[in-house]
């Protein structure tokens, strides 16, 4: 079995929010990598980050995505950061993936103050741009379908992603 698509995006793209719409919408389950990897891990994503680091979640990020893309058959949602290992990113091959693109100032409305998203914890804005910059090439790298989310709301994008899985 493998995912209808997979979610990937940076922080505030719509990850979650459009995924569990567009599951909904085409009756199949909805899955977040963050929240498997919180269970598996008996804790908040922020505690694994101070107690393990980040490379220990992104190790076990890695893991959850893997088994994620050969056991689950709905729409997964990755966390922001999954594609910065290069593991991750081979996997995802040959795989339905849309990557929801947002630019830093819809971006930064949609996470407010960063809660319970430790790489925003200082300086959201600042940050917010570095990884937007950093990340790009790399969600392009993975995606096989990009979508601009930016200045749209969600019943618009939940409808252009159903539209195009639809169409797959
Ligand atoms: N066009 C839009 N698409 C997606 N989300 C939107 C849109 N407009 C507003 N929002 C809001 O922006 C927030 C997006 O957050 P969401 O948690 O879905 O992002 P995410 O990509 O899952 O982020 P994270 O990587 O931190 O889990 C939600 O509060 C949502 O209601
Ligand atoms: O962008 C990131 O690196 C992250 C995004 C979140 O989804 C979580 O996976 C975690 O907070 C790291
Ligand atoms: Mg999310």
């Amino acid at each position: 079995m493998a995912p209808v698509a997979v979610f990937v995006g940076v922080m505030g793209a719509g990850k979650t929010t459009i995924g569990k719409a567009v599951a909904a919408e085409l009756g199949v389950a909805f899955a977040d990598t963050d929240a498997i990897i919180e269970e598996r891990a008996g804790k908040p994503i922020p505690e694994i980050f101070v107690d393990d680091g980040e490379a220990a979640f992104r190790a076990l990020e890695r893991e959850v995505v893997a088994s994620s893309l050969e056991t689950f058959g709905g729409i997964l949602a990755l966390g922001g950061g999954a594609i910065l290992d290069e593991g991750t990113r081979k996997i995802l091959t040959a795989h339905t993936v849309v990557f929801l693109s947002v630019e830093l100032s819809d971006a930064i409305k949609r996470v407010g103050l960063g809660a319970g998203r430790p790489l925003l914890a200082m300086n959201p804005r600042a940050t917010l741009k570095y990884l937007l910059d950093q990340r790009r090439p790399l969600y392009l790298e993975v995606a096989t379908h990009t979508l601009a989310t930016d200045g749209r709301d969600e019943q618009d994008v939940t409808a252009e992603v159903v539209a195009l899985l639809r169409g797959v």
